[in-house]
Parts: C-alpha cells; structure tokens; sequence
C-alpha cells in the first residue's frame, strides 16, 4: 500500500510518520516539500504524482485565536484544501483519513455528543474544520474523519507544554475550568488510524466519521494542576504555587475565538465498528510528561 502523509511535521504528523510506516510506503510532505495547502496547483500535483492507496491528511490551520481574523487562509487549510483533496482520492480510488475536532460543536448541555449530533461551531476555527468535513462527505471518496479534542504530544505546542513553562514563569495562574472535555495523545490517534486504515481498506463500509477521544474528562484548570503537580513532584522547577493556580469561569477569561463549554465526545461508534478503545487522558499525558520532563 501506498500512503500520502500532508502535515508531517505537526503533532500528529509527527506520529502518524512512526504509525504508518509498517503499512506500506509512506510519502511524507509538508508545506516546504509539495505539500503546501495554501498551494492548490502544487499541492494536486503531488497528490497526482505519488497516486497513493490512502491520503492521510495531518495538516491544518489550528492557531484557534488568530483564524478569526484571518478566516480566509483557515477556510483555504481547513475547508477548501481537504475538498480538492477527497475529490482527487475520489478519482485514484484512494481513502482519505482526516482530522476534525469538537470545535464544530456549541458545547452547549453536559452529555457526550455522538457522530449525529447537530453541529453549530462558535469560531471561524470550527467552522472552517466543519466546512472541511462536508466537502469530504459531498466527494463521495472513501473516508475516515476522526474528531478528536484537546490533542497534546511530546513533540509541538500544546495546552499542557504552555502550562509547564507558564507554571514556571509565574506565581500566579487564572485557568477556565467550565470548559470540559478530554486531553487526547497525538500518538494514540496515529496508532488509532493506522488500525483503521487496514481494517477500512478490507472493509470499505467501515468508512463515515468517528468521533475519537481519549476516555473520561477534565476541565483546562483541572489538566493544568494534573500536568503542573506531576513536574512537581519530578523536582521540576514550578514558581507557582498549588492554591495559585485559580480557576476561573469563561467569562473572565475574553479570547478572539469563542470556545465550546461542552467538548464531550461520546466513543461509543469506534468500540462497536473497530473494537478499538481509546484509554483515559491521564494515562497518555503522564506518558508525554516522562518522556518531557
Ligand atoms: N491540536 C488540537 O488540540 C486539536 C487538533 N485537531 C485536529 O487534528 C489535526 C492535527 O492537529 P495537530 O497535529 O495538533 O496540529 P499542529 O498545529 O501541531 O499541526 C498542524 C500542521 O499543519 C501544518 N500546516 C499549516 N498550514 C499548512 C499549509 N498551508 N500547508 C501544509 N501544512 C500546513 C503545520 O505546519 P507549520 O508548522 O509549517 O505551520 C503543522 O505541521 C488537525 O486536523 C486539527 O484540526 C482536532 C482537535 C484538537
Ligand atoms: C494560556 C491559558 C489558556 N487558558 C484557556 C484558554 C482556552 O479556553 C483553554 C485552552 O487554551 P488553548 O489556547 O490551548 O486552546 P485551543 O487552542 O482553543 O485548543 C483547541 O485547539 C484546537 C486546535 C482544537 O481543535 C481543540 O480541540 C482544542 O484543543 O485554556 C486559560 O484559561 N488560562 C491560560 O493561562
Ligand atoms: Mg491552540
């Protein structure tokens, strides 16, 4: 099998260069070597010249707060890019695995939201992810979309890394803790999509969209204090003091992009189609933090 990795340098990216290499041949790009999104001519041109089996689609635009005042370049990434993408898989007969996010949700209630839910996104961020996943189910390609949440990896930025140096910086942090939801590895999901991509390439009816996140739940000020008291307790240098971490609600917290409150996604479609469990949060953020800290 022949496998066309785009974002290969991002979190997941990252992984999925380790994930899908017993699969077959993987053709790994980013912006820099023919696979820019922003580039449409380009970017077809090395879809069309590696003629893959499976698109594996990593890249996007993920700067939540600066997509809304730069909608156009996140709808180009986001929404416009992965519908030329899944047209192109259309025609070579290739899967596209893709990535979305609880973004495309309001967050409004508590309950764990399931593939059917009703989508309404808050962000150009959302939006533009959401604008990507209809593009991709209007192609008619084979498809596997995953939305996960949270994502985190030893390698790249994420929520927890900025706690880390943050706690460290500072005597004092305000962390939202009425936003919920589940810190997912980028390594978890790497391995999550390979098992995938075997088990739909033998079976084409498992294709359609998967919501993947890791099990449990937590609030951003509650992943903070777990990730800041772990390299605590390794002796790593923290500033802040445990009662100076403070949770505070949404509303004292004003950022550019509206964020969703309920990041609830309910697994259940991925254990009953592949037999595949994603296990709880703290199980894969105490991995990063031994191998970081
Ligand atoms: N991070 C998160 O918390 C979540 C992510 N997701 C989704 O998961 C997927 C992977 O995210 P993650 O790995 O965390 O994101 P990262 O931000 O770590 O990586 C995104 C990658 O996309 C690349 N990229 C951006 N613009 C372009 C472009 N024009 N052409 C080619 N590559 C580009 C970036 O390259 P460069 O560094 O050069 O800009 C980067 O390597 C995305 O679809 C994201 O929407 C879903 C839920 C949560
Ligand atoms: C730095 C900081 C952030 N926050 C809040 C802001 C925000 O609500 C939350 C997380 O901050 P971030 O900037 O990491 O959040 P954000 O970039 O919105 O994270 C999201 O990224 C995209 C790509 C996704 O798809 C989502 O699943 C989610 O992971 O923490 C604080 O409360 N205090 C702080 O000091
Ligand atoms: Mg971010």
């Amino acid at each position: 099998m022949k496998l066309l990795l785009l974002g290969k340098n991002g979190q997941l990216g990252w992984e999925l260069q380790r994930a899908l290499s017993p699969l077959g041949e993987v053709v790994a790009l980013d912006r820099h070597n023919g696979g820019d999104l922003a580039n449409t001519a380009a970017l077809l041109a090395a879809v069309r010249a590696a003629a893959p089996d499976v698109i594996v689609n990593a890249a996007a635009y993920t700067a939540v707060d600066k997509a809304e005042s730069d909608a156009d370049a996140a709808r180009q990434i986001n929404a416009t890019a992965p519908g030329l993408l899944a047209e192109e898989a259309a025609k070579l007969g290739a899967l596209l695995v893709h990535y979305s996010t609880d973004y495309v949700f309001d967050g409004s209630g508590d309950q764990a939201r399931n593939e059917d839910a009703s989508t309404a996104p808050l962000s150009v961020y959302g939006s533009t992810k959401l604008a990507g996943e209809e593009a991709i189910r209007a192609s008619g390609c084979a498809h596997l979309i995953l939305r996960t949440s949270w994502v985190f990896a030893a390698r790249g930025g994420n929520f927890a890394k900025t706690m880390l140096r943050l706690a460290a910086e500072r005597e004092q942090l305000k962390v939202i803790a009425d936003q919920i939801g589940a810190p997912t590895g980028a390594d978890l999901l790497a391995d999550l999509s390979a098992h995938m991509i075997v088990a739909t390439r033998a079976r084409p009816a498992l294709g359609g969209t998967y919501h993947a996140a890791a099990a449990g739940e937590t609030s951003w000020h509650a992943y903070a204090q777990h990730v800041i008291e772990f390299a605590r307790a390794r002796g790593t240098a923290v500033k802040v003091a445990p009662e100076q971490i403070l949770p505070i609600p949404t509303t004292d917290y004003p950022t550019p992009a509206r964020r969703p409150l309920n990041s609830r996604l309910d697994t259940a479609k991925l254990a009953r189609n592949f037999g595949l469990r994603l296990p709880p949060w703290q199980q894969g953020v105490d991995r990063m933090l031994n191998e970081i800290l």
